[in-house]
């Protein structure tokens, strides 16, 4: 920038010699002398001015795209160092824009301070060498200068609350956008196409109205600055003649002042020009600033420009870690809430997570279960009580060692952009293309995507996968390699009857070498489960196996109830044994039907 700063200077005295150069020119001709001299200076101040400002452009240019570049980077570190619940309360799409649009309009902004300060220098200069040359006629410039400054200060600040009001409203557009694709179906299925067109064209609306108000002050700027110096000149012209022809002034001097007048509509332009981009920056940066105020994960560096080591994550599973008693997780008091004002959503939860077994929470909606894993995931910091891991305190591990030991598949198990390999990859990005097809066949996704023509780098989007394959990918990423803990949370909705055989076997493999916790949503997940967790409004209700819980606990029975309405399934009697009663859905998953 000091650099840039330097150039410009440079290119401004240059541009400030010429008039004066001009009128040696002139004065030369009149005395008759030779013109070799002041023509030669009058070229080389022309060239070394033009070839010195494409520097300076060039240079700013370069910085200015660093500028968007270092804000963009910032934005995305910020987003990806932010504790979960400082991202899910604002929309996706207008998190997007913030990361997007606000940083391209730093792009003009970025040099107005340098274009500032040229321009104030050079109109100093202009206004300087003009006295120099004849003090009455730069009265009258003084006063269209003075004019135009006061104009310029009143209208200024409406532009940069118009820009920042359009960028406000480019948000919502987004927000309302990426909702309305990502419900793209349910919005055709509701006929809510017009109804959606209409929410978003206000918005889109919005924002031009908003940007029409900025452009018609940024006009307006532009035409009172043009056409005060116009009446200046004019002004200018009249008096300089006026003076000339009563020999107060030599005709070189009316033509180099001339000069002068007409060379301030540069320094008035710059001027003009950057104050305009600096509001517009200026509300960009605001809306910049409210993303560094997003809260980061302990242990995380939003500023950190080179990501951190991923930590070593030892050998997963009970059978890399026979060292270890006790259980692997454990809840002690656990109360959370979502806000300060907001009931708590889990409140005293005692919990063990044995090393190895399968623990099943079921619950009512609304019971809690989905922030007993958000918990266990350190994406929610309990407000009483603690989690440990292996009987440390989570505080004493950071987020990412407690992550590294847990696996976990989402309900809507989204893919993340990217290959089937890039998916699968996604937790351990070192994985060999073996333990990927492992991890398929394990999943029952080997003969399907070995049939694929990429194979492992066919490209993936959310649409071009049935829920169940889905779900699958995710479980294949989840037990690419041991976790110690799994944590599945059930799609809610009906998966194939393949798609849950291979869950279900999934579960039982993993839960007789580490722990499995799931969301249970299917009364086969519940009747396979070493441990049931019955929550409700925020409290663990009872903690059983299945036949004690059916004999005990009422809620659970009707749980069961509701769970075999939804599966089809019949209710094994209590005290029979779950697992073999169970019917359907324990069919061995050989003799399933390959896909
Ligand atoms: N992000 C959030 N912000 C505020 N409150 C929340 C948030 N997520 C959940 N809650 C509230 O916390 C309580 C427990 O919700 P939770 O999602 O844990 O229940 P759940 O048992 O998983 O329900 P479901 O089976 O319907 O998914 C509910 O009262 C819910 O409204």
């Amino acid at each position: 920038m000091l650099i840039g700063l330097l150039l410009g200077l440079v290119a401004n005295a240059a541009g400030l010699a010429t008039p004066l150069v001009t009128k040696w020119v002139l004065d030369t001709l009149g005395a008759g002398d030779s013109l070799a001299r002041p023509v030669t200076v009058l070229l080389v101040l022309v060239v070394v001015g033009a070839a010195i400002s494409l520097w300076q452009w060039i240079l700013m240019g370069r910085i200015a795209e660093q500028v968007v570049l270092d804000a963009r980077t910032g934005v995305i570190r910020r987003y990806l160092a932010a504790r979960i619940d400082q991202l899910t309360h604002r929309s996706g799409g207008e998190l997007v824009t913030r990361a997007t649009s606000d940083p391209a309009l730093l792009h003009e902004a970025s040099g107005s301070l340098v274009g500032l300060t040229n321009g104030a220098l050079a109109l100093v200069g202009t206004l300087v060498l003009m006295g120099t040359l004849d003090l009455v006629l730069l009265g009258a410039t003084m006063v269209a200068v003075v004019v135009v400054a006061v104009l310029m200060g009143l209208l200024l600040p409406s532009i940069g609350r118009a820009q920042e009001a359009a960028q406000e409203s480019v948000g919502r557009l987004g927000g309302t956008l990426e909702g309305s694709l990502r419900a793209i179906r349910t919005v055709k299925a509701s006929r809510a196409e017009q109804r959606q067109t209409a929410a978003l064209t206000t918005d889109a609306r919005d924002a031009a109205r908003h940007g029409l108000h900025a452009a018609r002050r940024s006009a307006l700027v532009w035409t009172i600055s043009w056409t005060g110096i116009q009446l200046a000149i004019i002004v200018i012209l009249g008096v300089g003649a006026a003076r000339a022809e009563r020999g107060l002034i030599e005709v070189s001097t009316l033509i180099a002042f001339l000069l002068y007048a007409f060379g301030l509509m540069g320094p008035i332009s710059e001027l003009t020009q950057n104050l305009t981009a600096m509001q517009a920056g200026i509300a960009a940066a605001g809306r910049l600033r409210e993303i560094e105020a997003l809260e980061a994960e302990p242990g995380s560096s939003p500023t950190a420009t080179t990501p951190a080591e991923p930590e070593p994550v030892p050998p997963g599973g009970a059978a890399g870690r026979r060292d270890l008693v006790g259980p692997v997780l454990t809840l002690r008091g656990v109360t959370v809430r979502y806000a300060p004002s907001a009931p708590p959503a889990v409140r005293d939860i005692d919990l063990d997570i044995p090393r190895v077994g399968h623990t099943a929470l079921v619950g009512p909606s609304g019971a809690g279960k989905t922030t007993l894993f958000s918990l266990l995931l350190r994406f929610l910091e309990p407000e009483h009580g603690e989690v440990l891991l292996d009987g440390r305190r989570y505080p004493d591990h950071t987020p990412a060692q407690v992550r590294g030991r847990l696996a976990y598949v989402e309900q809507e198990a989204p893919v993340v952009p990217g290959t089937i390999g890039d998916n699968l990859r996604f937790t351990h990005p070192d994985a060999s293309d073996d333990e990927l097809w492992a991890a398929l066949r394990a999943v029952n996704l080997h003969e399907k995507v070995s049939g694929l023509e990429l194979g492992l780098d066919t490209p993936l989007a959310a649409t071009t996968v049935s829920g169940g394959e889905r779900q699958r990918i995710a479980l294949a990423r989840a037990v690419l390699r041991t976790p110690d803990v799994l944590l599945l949370d059930e799609a809610t909705s009906q998966v194939d009857g393949l798609t849950e055989a291979v869950v279900s076997r999934c579960v039982r493999e993993r839960a007789r070498e580490g722990a499995v916790v799931t969301i249970a949503h299917r009364l086969s997940t519940v009747l396979d489960a070493d441990q049931i967790v019955v929550m409700e409004r925020g409290r663990i209700r009872a903690v059983g196996d299945h036949a004690t819980l059916l004999g005990t606990d009422e809620l659970y029975r009707d749980l069961v109830a509701s769970l075999r309405i939804g599966t089809a399934e019949p209710v094994p009697a209590p005290g029979s044994d779950g697992r073999t009663g169970s019917g359907t859905l324990l069919v061995p998953f050989e003799r399933l039907p390959q896909e």
